[in-house]
């Protein structure tokens, strides 16, 4: 699989301008987790390979362009800001799951406290989804250079994933560039195979309405 990067970034787009943004994008990212894991670290990485150490912790959303398989891909991602207020922590916006066609969730390997955000933020995805349709999710434990300063195992991880019906990747933004490019990579691929998925559950619907529509107009007559 041939991977190709042409960065189109627009960091600090306002959110007015996503609408304008939604006409050419063809999925909408959206990173979240608690403060200081490492959101804007991977973002930044996946966009220009770069890990520059410190980040302004501001709202950011990013327009982006990359060639998969010599098909031409447009997104954008949310790189989002926690709330300093441990009770909003697990907030997720209406208006955030309604922009969002899939979901990063991020959390440190060494801070026990993102992992429960994460958890709490999967919940409440999954509660309100409901409402708008799925999302593919992929959760990722950052900071995996800080062994020693670890507090959650891989495995919990990888069990929160699996009973959750997430992917799960558990990577050092700070180390390489390879796992930030592995997890857009592959929720992109989620995006797709979850959009054609539902278009073809919808023609089935269409069908089964056409069909009843007969059918029933039958029996009264
Ligand atoms: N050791 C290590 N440090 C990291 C890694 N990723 C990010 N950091 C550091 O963690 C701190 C927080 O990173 P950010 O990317 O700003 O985290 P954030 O989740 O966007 O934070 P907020 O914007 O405050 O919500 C910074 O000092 C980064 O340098 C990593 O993989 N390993």
């Amino acid at each position: 699989m041939v991977v190709q990067i042409s960065n189109s970034q627009q960091p600090h787009t306002k959110m007015s301008d996503i609408s304008h943004q939604q006409q050419k994008v063809e999925a909408n990212i959206l990173v979240l987790g608690a403060e200081n894991v490492g959101k804007s670290a991977l973002t930044v990485r996946f966009l220009t390979r770069r890990f520059i150490g410190e980040y302004v912790g501001t709202e950011s959303i990013y327009t982006h362009n990359v060639r998969v398989d010599g098909r031409e891909t447009f997104f954008s991602i949310w790189d989002s800001v926690c709330p300093q207020n441990p009770d909003l922590q697990t907030c997720v916006s209406e208006e955030q799951l309604r922009w969002a066609d899939g979901f990063i969730l991020v959390y440190s390997i060494c801070d026990r406290d993102s992992f429960n955000v994460v958890r709490q933020q999967l919940q409440r995805i999954r509660q309100l989804k409901k409402r708008h349709g799925a999302a593919p999710i992929i959760i990722v434990g950052n900071k995996r250079d800080l062994q020693h300063r670890r507090q959650i195992s891989s495995e919990e991880g990888r069990l929160l994933a699996i009973s959750s019906d997430c992917d799960f990747f558990e990577i050092s933004a700070a180390e390489a560039y390879h796992g930030s490019l592995v997890v857009f990579h592959q929720l992109l691929e989620a995006v797709r195979e979850n959009r054609s998925s539902s278009k073809k559950t919808a023609g089935i619907k269409g069908i089964v309405r056409s069909v009843s529509a007969v059918f029933g107009k039958r029996r009264t007559e």
